[in-house]
């Protein structure tokens, strides 16, 4: 049978938190942290349970640093309890209360209360609540009230005078074991860093090295050490300490940005604590092609269910459909329609169809006549591709629709959260402007790729006859022919607005071609002139120091 070493008395929060974890666990109470610690070093007791953080208080710093104070051990789990604290106090006492008794931490949880409701009387902080229990009935102190969790007055033969004091009051504990806790998927890892030495930017260098890694920060606490007062950070990160993302992220921080070894000091990997509330619990996706399985590893990185459904995968999408929240149709841009108008109909009312296409507006219409009304709709079009690693900073284009409800602003919000630029957009506005973000990019780049291949023109000549400007349109090629190339060419193919760009880039290129031969070198400039003139200033020069910017990087020995 496990032993949990806990402190504070039977029947308390701490040791209904103990039993949740281990039913079957014999529960060992101790008064003083001292007490407890050593317990478990010596071996008496093979996990602490310990609370940590409380929605009402805030962090319990003493006991989130407990695993390094011992030198041994790991947090390996949470454990989050709602507390309702309530008042209790001997029976058939009708007096005025005086006093009431409680832990210091239970005052600070309901200080506003106590002001409130009881602004004259005195508060004594015990750190026994069961002897002073005993005292009060000794002594018959009639004007003495305790508040403690209902079941603990209770069970101390105390009358309930009044229930749950304050409101969204959860604590969440800590559970310290032997061992680090072994990967489930969903996890996070607490850090405390070694007293820092200073240096100009160090938190800004921390926090970018999980930002360039898509490192979500769960928590960060900065704290001074008491006798260096040296800054000291802890930090809540989301993935396991096994994971090679944050052993990376941590090697740079140890050898380049801190410059210490040792300078982070695990605190344990446990399953990722959710204090907010989510509704979605699975997303399906139909389409088993690179943009699904992106997403779906990404969402399952949440603590989504997630199933990637195909036309020759075991589960079908028809059987996917009949188990999950959200269905992601993500096919190629070609058959989505049909994808839509095929299986749209099995939604069922309170389920979200989601899709992610390159193509709004006939999506978005077939799928509000396939689905039934109760169905949320909603388009997402990611600007970045499979080979990105996160969505940090990269654009996306929303289109919600009448029917795009609170699964649909969570799958948003996931996209937020991993740092992405959502951008609203109306149907024709998405497809008109997707004219200028890839059709027209897709046809230049093919086309450069075309008459370089029919000149015969190869990579020395590109090398050495580049010019600074030259080489934009050579990368943007370079990019497209190293993709999927089914995938640009569905974009060049995609219906609606977006061809209005390409034609009339092609009008104007026969335009500029024609005065280039006919020598009208005045009139080219002009309307040169013309557009610069038509265009933001500012917008202008940003671009141009960005791309001095891409120069730079170029200039580079290293590309
Ligand atoms: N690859 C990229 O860079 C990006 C893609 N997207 C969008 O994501 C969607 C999917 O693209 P990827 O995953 O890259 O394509 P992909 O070609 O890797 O995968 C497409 C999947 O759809 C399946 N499929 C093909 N024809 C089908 C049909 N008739 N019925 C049912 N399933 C069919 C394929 O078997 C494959 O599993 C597209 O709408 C695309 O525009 C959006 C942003 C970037
Ligand atoms: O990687 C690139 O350059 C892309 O442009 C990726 C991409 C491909 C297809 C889309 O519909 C959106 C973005």
């Amino acid at each position: 049978m496990p032993v949990i070493a806990i402190l504070g008395p039977i029947f308390s929060n701490s040791h209904r938190a103990a039993s949740l974890y281990s039913p079957s666990a014999r529960i060992v109470e101790y008064q003083q942290v001292t007490a407890l610690q050593q317990a478990f070093v010596n071996g008496d007791a093979d996990y602490i349970v310990l609370p940590v953080y409380n929605t009402r208080e805030g962090e319990i710093k003493k006991n989130r640093h407990l695993v390094e104070k011992m030198g041994c051990g790991s947090w390996i789990d949470n454990i989050i309890l709602p507390i309702n604290l309530s008042l209790g106090r001997l029976s058939k006492t009708p007096g005025q209360i005086k006093i009431i008794i409680s832990t210091d931490s239970v005052f600070r949880q309901c200080h506003q209360y106590i002001n409130e409701r009881f602004p004259e009387v005195t508060r004594m902080a015990v750190a026994d609540i069961g002897m002073a229990i005993e005292d009060i009935r000794a002594e018959e102190r009639d004007q003495y009230a305790i508040i403690e969790s209902e079941e603990f007055i209770r069970e101390h033969g105390l009358d309930l005078m009044i229930r749950e004091l304050v409101p969204h009051n959860k604590t969440r504990y800590a559970v310290i074991g032997k061992d680090i806790a072994l990967a489930t998927g969903y996890d996070a890892t607490a850090f405390i860093t070694k007293p820092l030495r200073d240096r100009v930017g160090i938190l800004s260098d921390i926090l970018g090295e999980f930002t360039r890694r898509g490192i979500n920060i769960l928590d960060l606490q900065s704290e001074n050490d008491i006798k260096t007062q040296k800054l000291r950070i802890y930090l809540e990160l989301e993935g396991h300490m096994d994971s090679p993302n944050l052993q990376g992220a941590l090697a740079v921080l140890e050898n380049k940005i801190i410059q210490e070894e040792g300078a982070f000091r695990l605190l344990g990997s446990f399953p990722r604590v959710d204090m907010r509330v989510k509704n979605i619990h699975s997303f399906g996706f139909i389409g088993s092609g690179a943009m699904s399985r992106w997403f779906a590893d990404r969402l399952g990185n949440e603590g989504y269910e997630t199933f990637v459904t195909g036309r020759s995968t075991p589960l079908t999408p028809r059987e996917m459909i009949a188990k999950v929240d959200v269905v992601m149709v993500c096919v190629p841009i070609s058959v989505t329609a049909s994808t839509i108008k095929q299986y749209g109909p099995l939604l069922r009312d309170g389920q979200a169809m989601i899709i992610l296409a390159g193509e709004s507006e006939r999506n978005i219409a077939a799928a509000m006549e396939a689905t039934s009304p109760g169905v949320e709709v909603m388009f997402v079009h990611n600007l970045w591709g499979p080979q990105a690693l996160t969505m940090k900073d990269k654009n996306v284009n929303v289109v919600r629709t009448v029917r795009s409800g609170s699964f649909s602003s969570e799958f948003e919000a996931f996209l937020y959260k991993h740092g992405a630029d959502i951008h609203h957009d109306t149907e024709s506005q998405h497809d008109l402007l997707m004219g200028l973000g890839q059709k027209l990019p897709t046809a230049i780049s093919i086309a450069i790729a075309m008459t370089l291949h029919e000149h015969g023109i190869g990579r020395e000549e590109i090398e050495s006859h580049s010019t600074l400007t030259s080489i934009y349109g050579i990368l943007a090629m370079a990019r497209i022919h190293n993709q999927n190339s089914r995938t640009y060419a569905e974009i060049m193919a995609t219906k609606g607005e977006g061809w209005k760009i390409v034609e009339s880039f092609k009008e104007n290129l026969e335009k500029i071609s024609t005065l280039a031969e006919q020598g009208k070198i005045g009139e080219l400039a002009e309307i040169m002139d013309v557009s610069a003139a038509a265009m933001d200033r500012e917008f202008l020069e940003t671009k141009m120091r960005q791309a001095k910017a891409v120069d730079e990087i170029l200039a580079n020995p290293g590309f």
